[in-house]
């Protein structure tokens, strides 16, 4: 048997083998350790091998799918091997299989999933082309069989699309030499390079889909990004151990189609993950109330992905535009609801893993087309009249479904029961003799009764022991002589009688006749069904489709969203605009804020009181680009856009110490990454740059960023800081703008107005919210005292800084920068607590008599002076 099991485990070494022994999975060696430290369960052992005890775990195969899953969750794989011949006619131990394996990325059971998100596996694989690294990505959704590729340039380009995907497994090369990049990602599947193999690859995938070449899908030239696919596919089809009908197209993503988001800025815009790690209170959580599982993927997909198109985006607006007012949203939503995840049905009926639920739940969804057709056909938008040619009927399947499934079959189809009478003349015949075996036995028993006079005997039936007479033990001694005693219970005794044993082989016969043949006519309805698969497959991404457009419809109404306008006038126009989230979450309410900026004003420098509104307020213009690319309305009463290409943000402070970078690491590559890719089309969003560091370092570096996208790139910067000193750069810089947020004082105290007027900020008030925030009294009272001292020391620091800084920016000549850069590099900054060493240090150097001092006397000197510095 252990020869058998390392057989098996040779060809599964990095996964956790499940080996069936009777009721049991057993679980060896080390993987035994691993799933008891994992699961907490006991860890036993089982025979000896070199004179040890084998370590062993036991899980109950009936309590089987929920370890699997809570180890999948962990980002682990389990290969469940399955007894396959019969213990009873075997000669020693019984044949086992592989059964299925079951990966993170992978899974298409419902049971595994969550509703409501996408589960990818990746794979990546790298090329160095003309000097530049090359990441070639491909990624299929196995529970929906969305499978697409795409190549990125770049180290920054890789962990931006990592972050938007989130896959749960991730195959690469064990040559993959960006492994720092990936170290925190988990279900790590590192496979021989082969598996990358080009040719390989590309013959697969077009064995995949049949064609010749690849042409069609217009990924000829992405090399890496093919490589990568092909060992994807491999990979999954090993793990389901079946062929993959439902993948019927691989998809190529363009990337200049869309907005493209890094890392960083998708984690602060909390698009559907908030910075605490949930999914409360974010753009998705208030945006989503989409009636089935396959909509809230779709709509996820696309606030992570918005695009560029106008003509695209038109479409959906128009969509969104005549729903708003069509009084059908709630029809559209109704119908929806009862259609449900019809994507991933179909999945699993190309996998052949469907369950009986699965059908008759596709059933009902067949069912509500008609109707749903019917509504469609009234409206007149474009996309609308798409979607509905997309949506095809299938009433013949509809009705097979309806006359073959009973309304509510078991969840598995191990006991059948799961087709209706009068579908299948000869499962009716085989049902009725087991089914017979009810009125026979009642008849048997009554005979049986009145032959024996005994009034306690009964005629029952268990699994191990068949059909059997039961009397009572007071009583058994009358058992006539026929009756061949079978099994003795503490108060009765079981019998068998020649007539009972025909009756149990014909029923038994029949019964399990009956199941081979439910078996059977299951499979033949999944195979007709899989020849409608690719129908079907348009017809759910239609629905899903429609089902985000009628969402964005219902929210624009209910949440009083009004239409943008896009275009390519490089300006951006918001009229009172709101915070999407942080409206739905406030309970006084919101303020409105105006936003306009052109190519004569494309910096705003936002100014204004701790807690003032000044993240919230860049925050919401972000969002609100962000949305009106993925075509949905937006949170403003009118907002006119330029298209843009990239959406950026450095905000926050927040460090990466698993990943080696301090906070002020963090925020500079940030920044360096802004500076070095934005383009004069993007959005950018800088919150408090250079606060990590030391004062004067910080707001020199704030300071030539803003340089540097005004004068350099002429992007669209709103840039909110505490550095009072950087207000001065509106009236040096032609195209930036002073804005801020208003306060008033009330009685020692503070109070927001949350609204945005031009000009800087007159103060910070940052000891009224320090003291707002329940801070001592003591400590602000304090804090008070050292403010003014402070102010007094650094104030001629802070004449020189603005002094020296101001003129560099007209002239960028040499002069002046290095000017700037002395006073930068010479230690001003060290005044605000020094002054008194400097002194000390100032009076030691002019004691000292060059002429009569010692040379001993001079190194001792020096010794002391060193300590001073
Ligand atoms: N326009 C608004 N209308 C109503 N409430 C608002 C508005 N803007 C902000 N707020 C409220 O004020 C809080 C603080 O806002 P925000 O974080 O944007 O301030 P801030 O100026 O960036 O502060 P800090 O400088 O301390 O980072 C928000 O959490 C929100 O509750």
């Amino acid at each position: 048997m252990m020869r058998q099991y390392f057989g098996l485990k040779s060809q599964h070494p990095t996964q956790l083998l499940f080996y069936r022994m009777g009721d049991f999975y057993e679980i060896f060696y080390d993987d035994a350790k691993k799933a008891a430290r994992l699961l907490d369960i006991t860890l036993t052992s089982r025979g000896h091998s070199g004179g040890k005890p084998i370590p062993m775990a036991g899980i109950p195969f009936h309590a089987a799918e929920n370890y699997i899953a809570r180890l999948v969750r962990m980002g682990e794989s389990v290969v469940v091997c399955e007894q396959v011949g019969d213990p009873a006619t075997s000669k020693g131990p019984v044949d086992r299989q592989v059964a299925r394996i079951v990966t993170p990325g992978t899974l298409s059971d419902e049971a595994f999933l969550e509703e409501r998100k996408e589960n990818l596996l990746l794979s990546l694989a790298h090329e160095n082309r003309k000097g530049s690294s090359v990441f070639g990505f491909s990624y299929l959704d196995m529970a929906s069989g969305r499978f697409c590729l795409f190549e990125v340039e770049g180290e920054e380009a890789l962990s931006s699309e990592l972050q938007r995907l989130t896959p749960t497994e991730i195959l690469l090369s064990e040559d993959f030499p960006y492994t720092k990049l990936i170290q925190l990602e988990k279900g790590i599947r590192e496979l021989g390079p082969w598996h990358f193999d080009y040719d390989s690859s590309y013959r697969q995938l077009i064995q995949q889909f049949n064609t010749k070449d690849l042409s069609g899908f217009g990924c000829e030239e992405l090399k890496a990004a093919i490589a990568s696919a092909g060992a994807l596919l491999q990979y999954a089809k090993d793990t389901q151990r079946s062929e993959l009908p439902h993948i019927r197209t691989i998809t190529v993503e363009q990337r200049d189609n869309c907005v493209l988001i890094d890392g960083a800025t998708r984690r602060n815009l909390e698009i559907d993950i908030n910075l605490t790690g949930s999914t409360s209170n974010t753009l998705t959580s208030v945006l989503d109330r989409c009636s089935t599982p396959m909509g809230s993927r779709l709509l996820k997909r696309w606030l992570h992905q918005p695009i560029r198109d106008i003509v695209e985006i038109t479409h959906r607006q128009d969509v969104i535009e005549e729903l708003k007012t069509s009084q059908l949203i709630e029809d559209f939503k109704q119908t929806l609801k009862d259609i449900g995840d019809l994507e991933r049905i179909l999945s699993r009926i190309g996998l052949k893993s469907a369950r009986p639920r699965d059908l008759v739940r596709l059933g009902l969804a067949l069912n509500a087309l008609p109707s749903l057709k019917k509504q469609l056909s009234a409206l007149s938008s474009h996309r609308l009249i798409d979607i509905n040619t997309r949506i095809e009927e299938q009433n013949a399947m509809a009705a097979e479904l309806e006359t073959a499934l009973v309304d509510n079959p078991p969840a598995v189809i191990r006991d059948g029961g799961i087709f209706d009478k009068g579908y299948d003349s000869e499962l009716d015949e085989l049902m009725a003799l087991s089914s017979n075996a009810t009125d026979f036995l009642a008849e048997m028993e009554r005979s049986e009764k009145e032959k024996t006079g005994i009034s306690s005997l009964k005629v029952g039936f268990n699994r191990v022991h068949g059909y059997y007479i039961e009397i009572s033990r007071l009583h058994s001694e009358q058992a006539p002589v026929e009756y061949i005693r079978r099994q003795t219970l503490k108060n009765a005794e079981r019998f068998i009688t020649p007539k009972l044993k025909a009756f149990e082989d014909k029923a038994l016969s029949a019964k399990s006749k009956a199941l081979a043949r439910e078996k059977q006519l299951y499979e033949t309805l999944l195979d007709t069904l899989n020849t409608l698969l690719s129908s079907l497959q348009s017809t759910s991404q239609a629905l899903a489709e429609l089902d985000v457009l009628a969402n964005f419809a219902e929210r624009a109404n209910k949440l009083n969203y009004a239409r943008p306008t896009l275009n390519n006038d490089n300006k951006i126009e918001i009229k009172q605009g709101r915070h999407p989230v942080v409206e739905s979450v406030i309970t006084e309410p919101f303020i409105p804020n105006d936003l306009y900026m052109d190519q004569n004003r494309s910096l705003l420098m936002i100014t204004g009181p701790n807690m003032g509104g000044k993240s919230t307020y860049m925050r919401q213009v972000a969002l609100i680009t962000l949305l009106a690319h993925t075509g949905s309305f937006v949170p403003a009463e009118a907002t006119t856009l330029t298209l843009v290409d990239r959406i950026f943000t450095r905000m926050g402070s927040s460090d990466d110490l698993a990943g080696g970078r301090s906070t002020f690491m963090v925020e500079m590559t940030e920044t360096a990454n802004i500076l070095n890719n934005a383009s004069a089309n993007s959005l950018v969003l800088m919150d408090e740059v250079g606060r990590g560091t030391s004062t004067f370092d910080g707001l020199s570096l704030a300071w030539s960023a803003v340089e540097y996208l005004a004068n350099h790139i002429h992007c669209y910067v709103l840039f909110a800081t505490h550095y009072f000193e950087l207000t001065q750069l509106a009236d040096e810089l032609n195209n930036a703008t002073n804005v801020h947020l208003t306060a008033t004082e009330h009685e020692d105290s503070i109070v927001f107005m949350h609204q945005v007027h031009e000009g800087p900020a007159s103060q910070s008030y940052g000891l009224q919210v320090a003291q707002l925030a329940g801070v001592p009294k003591k400590v602000i009272n304090e804090a008070k005292l050292k403010l003014s001292e402070l102010e007094q020391h650094s104030q001629s620091a802070h004449d020189a800084f603005v002094k020296e800084s101001t003129p560099s920016i007209k002239s960028s000549s040499g002069k002046k920068l290095s000017q700037k850069k002395a006073l930068i590099d010479n230690p001003i900054q060290t005044d605000l607590f020094s002054n008194s060493r400097n002194d000390e240090l100032e009076d030691s150097l002019k004691a000292i008599d060059l002429n009569t001092i010692t040379p001993l006397e001079a190194l001792n000197l020096l010794y002391k002076l060193k300590e001073l510095v």
